[in-house]
């Protein structure tokens, strides 16, 4: 239902101050990731735009015209010195000429369709206008997730509709309290293509209504992705030294590890590390960790009895050195336990490789110092500034229970708006709490238990606002000290059982994918914890 909006006098744009839009976008025709890319890049190639923000990307049913291919949206946030009909030209020209787009019928494919969704002028107004040529706010947005998802990634869950003057994240549960399949999208994270076919991480959420208190839960239905560890470090405090130097070695390990999971999965994340992270323990130089780690990546990404498409390779590093030569040698994946912290150059690598994916674990201090930083007492992060924090657009009522996951997402909030500051695209990102570095045994119990929590968390500090809404979590327990804490297994390797039980609570509450050394066993308590959780046989 179009919303009869008054025709109101568009406020000036002032110079020297720029206006704030959200432009939605859609594609699905063609190579739909890099229309997206080239909208973004054309967008912010033009002197009165800088899109200063990239939603998550989504991959959703056709709306309307149900025989079409399935779309990808999300939003962008810009600046722009544009006032809202030039805008909108900039964007056609960008669909139309750029982009090729051909207009066959209404609501039907296209290359890329860029729509202007809001206009916030110089002084922060929302500008209300409908004209022949341009409708603002988008007279189709309260119906659409496909774009009120992505939107409310970008804005403070309070952000309200300008006409109906309700939050925008009310209007998006009132389409999902319908719920109906075709409203239901998936969180995709682009990968390199491999052989010409596109490749995703997908994550699939929907609002489920709660059988007993109908109230809407934010519930993961995508089957939980295996990240099978690879450690070529003689002294990882688990396997050390077991698969010694020999690639041959290590690549009969890969292909075991690969077709325990892809029994049970249609996908699976090799993570290869070449320098342990175990508490206290010393670390490799750089040289040696290149030449443990480079080469097997090489090799798997070229071995012919390995399947490539379904097989996701991820370097476990946290140098950017390490990770440059890991990507142009084929690794797909960048699982950084210090969340950027220990190496600046980090983010700048990945902002030069939008389809590589990355995931920021939570640290405090070093190996060496991390055990001893344990407390998350503190409220304000210490700095006092005043900051609002959410659980799914709610203010947090409860914080003596929550003040471990709430510190720790505050601190990845930080990293996070760190990483797209400086150029990466939200779309990369993987949360990880980082079980073990900085966390005492309980509190490793504590944050799985929160994890679902850690999924919903959103952030207002002043101007800032961060949103951890649809971002994936990766977890890993597996064979950890707070695990032989409980069993009273003392030797890392004995403690494979108990982990598989750790990771059908990981699943439980909510992780998305889960680290683990055997993966033969741990793909079978995966595929459990799915049927009975999200339901996916
Ligand atoms: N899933 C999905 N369905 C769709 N159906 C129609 C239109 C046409 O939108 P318009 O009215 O803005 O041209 N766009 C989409 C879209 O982007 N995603
Ligand atoms: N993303 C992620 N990566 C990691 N890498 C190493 C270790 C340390 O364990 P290992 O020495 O057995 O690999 N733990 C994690 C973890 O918890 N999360």
């Amino acid at each position: 239902p179009s919303l009869d909006l008054p025709v109101t006098q568009v406020a000036d744009v002032l110079p020297g101050k720029p206006s704030v839009s959200y432009i939605a976008f859609g594609s699905n025709v063609g190579d739909r990731i890099s229309n997206i890319q080239r909208a973004f890049n054309l967008l912010n190639a033009h002197a009165g735009v800088k899109v200063r923000k990239t939603s998550s990307i989504f991959e959703s049913e056709p709306m309307y015209v149900q025989d079409q291919p399935q779309f990808l949206n999300g939003c962008f946030e810009l600046e722009t010195e544009l006032p809202p009909i030039e805008l909108l030209r900039l964007c056609k020209r960008i669909e139309y000429e750029e982009l090729k787009r051909v207009k066959e019928f209404e609501n039907g494919p296209r290359s890329i369709d860029l729509d202007i969704i809001l206009y916030k002028n110089s002084d922060g107004e929302d500008v209300v206008m409908t004209t022949e040529e341009l409708i603002i706010p988008h007279p189709r947005l309260i119906e659409r997730t496909f774009v009120m998802e992505p939107l409310c990634e970008l804005i403070p869950c309070t952000a309200v509709h300008p006409v109906t003057a309700e939050p925008i994240l009310n209007h998006l549960n009132q389409v999902y309290e319908q719920q109906r399949d075709e409203n239901v999208l998936s969180k995709i994270i682009p990968l390199a293509k491999l052989n010409g076919v596109d490749r995703f991480l997908k994550f699939k959420n929907r609002l489920k209504k709660d059988a007993v208190s109908n109230r809407l839960i934010n519930t993961t239905v995508s089957p939980t992705l295996i990240m099978g560890i690879i450690n070529t470090t003689p002294d990882s405090f688990s396997d050390g030294g077991q698969l010694g130097d020999d690639i041959d070695v290590q690549l009969l390990k890969v292909k075991t590890m690969v077709e325990d999971a892809l029994k049970l999965n249609n996908q699976v994340i090799i993570d290869i590390g070449g320098c342990s992270t175990r508490p206290n323990s010393g670390q490799a130089p750089l040289e040696e960790e290149l030449r443990r780690t480079i080469p097997l990546i090489r090799a798997v990404r070229t071995c012919d009895f390995i399947p490539q498409e379904q097989v996701i390779l991820s370097i476990d590093t946290y140098r950017s050195e390490v990770a440059e030569q890991a990507i142009n040698a084929g690794a797909d994946l960048v699982n950084d336990i210090s969340g950027g912290k220990f190496d600046p150059n980090m983010f700048t690598v990945l902002a030069k490789n939008p389809t590589v994916a990355y995931a920021m674990s939570h640290i405090r201090g070093d190996i060496q110092s991390m055990n001893k930083l344990t407390d998350y007492s503190c409220e304000d992060g210490g700095n006092g500034e005043n900051q609002t924090e959410y659980y799914y657009g709610k203010k947090f009522d409860n914080k003596e229970d929550t003040a471990l996951i709430r510190t720790m997402a505050r601190e990845l909030a930080t990293q996070y708006s760190k990483a797209l500051s400086m150029g990466m695209k939200t779309w990369q990102i993987i949360l990880d709490p980082g079980l073990g570095f900085a966390k005492h045994a309980n509190q490793n119990l504590e944050v799985i238990r929160s994890i679902y929590i850690l999924k919903n968390y959103s952030i207002v500090k002043g101007s800032e606002f961060v949103n951890f809404r649809n971002k994936p979590v990766l977890i890993g327990p597996s064979r950890k000290k707070f695990i032989g804490h409980i069993t009273g297994e003392t030797t890392a390797s004995e403690r494979d059982i108990s982990t598989s039980s750790v990771v059908t609570a990981c699943v439980g509450y909510g992780a998305d994918i889960v680290r683990v050394h055997d993966t033969a066993n741990c793909a079978k308590s995966i595929k459990i914890a799915d049927s009975i959780y999200r339901c996916s046989i």
